[in-house]
């Protein structure tokens, strides 16, 4: 974990100080505070927030096609797709224990740090966001990890939201998709890094604009994660998916600094920025 506010834009968004972006392959740009001149970084700003418009204007229904293809629906998923869908996924995403030997072998005399996510990870993946609890087995591996390499969780999710399932002092907390990293507190130099601040008040407009216009869709869910938004999909029903999402862009295309994306059942906005 670094405590420079570089910041690593991806086609997910944007995360800063090297915390990992979740759920994307894409290859990051980097932006480095101390490398840009300040008329460079005026000008790569302005590209970034052309590229952030373009992406706005550009969001079709693709989006919604690509949700549902990597979220089979609760009516159509029965148990044998379900086990297809984990063994594709398996085949794609080998587990690690399957090559503990390597792995071993590679990190030697190397600093290891772990990375890891929350929902779907140390959580299962439930219905209501307030209720993803961890269990305390979970949490009792998360300690012992911690106890011996530096460990950090990295989410979606507000930063305080993930710290109080999780509960580990101890531990770093990538919030907001990396726009709000906190180091341990048991550290008085503890990192804090949060890059995006300036947009907290477009932020919160935008949640509140989105929950005015989402609350006549059944199971629609707004959920306000600091520096990023999430429209949640997943208590919708598939039929009014796409009138969901098009209620989303008619509300961001009047932000072109925010970023729609996807996730499971979930639409993110994360703001694209960059530190000069
Ligand atoms: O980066 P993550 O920690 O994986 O955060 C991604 C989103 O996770 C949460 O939503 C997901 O889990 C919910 C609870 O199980 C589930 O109801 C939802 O359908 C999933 O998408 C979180 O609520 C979102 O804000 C995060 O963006």
């Amino acid at each position: 974990m670094t405590t420079s506010q570089d910041v690593v834009v991806s086609e997910m968004g944007i995360g800063a100080g090297g915390a990992a972006m979740p759920g994307s392959g894409a290859t990051g740009i980097f932006a480095c505070r101390s490398a840009a001149s300040a008329a460079g970084a005026m000008s790569m700003r302005q590209t970034y927030l052309d590229l952030a418009a373009a992406a706005a204007r550009s969001a079709s229904c693709t989006w919604v096609e690509a949700m549902r293809a990597s979220s089979p629906t609760r009516s159509h998923a029965g148990a044998a797709t379900d086990v297809d869908d984990l063994s594709t996924w398996m085949r794609k995403h080998p587990s690690a224990l399957g090559k503990f030997e390597q792995i071993a072998a590679a990190s030697k005399g190397k600093k290891i740090v772990m990375f890891l996510d929350y929902d779907g990870t140390l959580s299962p993946i439930v219905p209501n966001p307030d209720a993803a609890y961890m269990s305390d087995a979970m949490r009792a591996a998360v300690r012992d990890v911690a106890k011996h390499f530096p460990t950090a969780i990295v989410s979606g999710r507000c930063r305080d939201k993930v710290y109080n399932f999780v509960g580990l002092s101890e531990l770093y907390y990538a919030g907001s998709h990396g726009m709000d990293i906190k180091g341990p507190s048991s550290n008085p130099e503890s990192v804090l890094c949060q890059p995006a601040s300036e947009f907290l008040p477009v932020i919160d407009e935008v949640y509140k604009v989105l929950v005015e216009k989402t609350k006549s869709t059944p199971g629609a869910n707004v959920e306000n994660n600091k520096f990023c938004l999430s429209v949640h999909f997943r208590c919708v029903d598939e039929k009014r998916w796409n009138f969901l999402a098009e209620q989303v862009k008619a509300v961001i295309k009047d932000y072109p600094m925010l970023k729609l994306t996807q996730g499971r059942k979930v639409s993110y906005l994360i703001i694209i920025t960059i530190t000069i």
